[in-house]
């Protein structure tokens, strides 16, 4: 998870969406994308970036409990309510949908369908971690959010074919060979020391 997160801010730092604009909201789900996001936010602001967190679903575990903590430690604010579209445009360069990855299903449930919702209204550019949140892992979903960046992890999903913005990163130079082999993965050769590689 350290190396997914580091993997998004990465990318995300390569981008143009935060060439000399600091401010960036980042939304954590309930699960393991959520996670993600934490490491994600405190690496952008290692990175010099000014990152806020939106994390209203906090799963009662150690690991998330000590993701917040190294969050809170680094002066990374929490929000305490989500703000409407208009005020999300004012306020950040960069939205990050760390909410669901590979095992979301079903309807969405709240507080997740408004804050989509939301998503769906404001003009700043979203990255999404490894899966655009509310997407089936295969099919996509056309009536869901359409993020202007996509950051996969381990390897692309299926959907990713249906992804249509800017940037398409794949990061979490982390899978064994043996691993790769197992599941005949042909993932493309990451650069030098580099822990992202661009796809698009
Ligand atoms: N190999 C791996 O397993 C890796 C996983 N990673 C991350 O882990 C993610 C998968 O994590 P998880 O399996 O924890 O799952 P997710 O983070 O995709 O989501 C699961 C959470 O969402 C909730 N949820 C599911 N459907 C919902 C719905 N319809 N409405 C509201 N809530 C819903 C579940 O109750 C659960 O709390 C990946 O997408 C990726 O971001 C990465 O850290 C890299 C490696
Ligand atoms: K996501």
């Amino acid at each position: 998870m350290e190396l997914a997160g580091l993997s998004c801010a990465t990318a995300i730092a390569k981008s143009s969406f935060t060439s000399g604009l600091p401010t960036v909201l980042v939304i954590c789900g309930p699960g393991n994308n959520g996670g993600d996001g934490l490491v994600c936010a405190r690496h952008l602001k290692l990175f010099g970036y000014e990152p806020a967190i939106f994390y209203p679903k906090r799963p009662n575990k150690t690991l998330f409990e000590n993701l917040t903590t190294q969050c809170q430690k680094m002066d990374i604010p929490f929000l305490s309510e989500f703000p409407q579209a208009e005020v999300i445009d004012g306020a950040y360069n960069l939205a990050i949908d760390a909410i669901f990855g590979f095992s979301f299903k079903g309807a969405v449930r709240e507080p997740f369908g408004s804050i989509l919702n939301t998503l769906k209204r404001i003009t700043i550019p979203i990255a999404s971690v490894d899966i655009p949140s509310g997407w089936d892992v295969e099919k996509g979903n056309p009536e869901g959010l359409q993020p202007d960046m996509l950051i996969s992890l381990t390897a692309p999903k299926q959907s990713a074919v249906h992804f249509s913005g800017r940037y398409h990163y794949l990061g979490g130079r982390f899978v064994p060979l043996a691993l790769q082999k197992k599941y005949n993965l042909s993932l493309p050769d990451y650069p030098g020391t580099e822990c992202v590689h661009r796809l698009l």
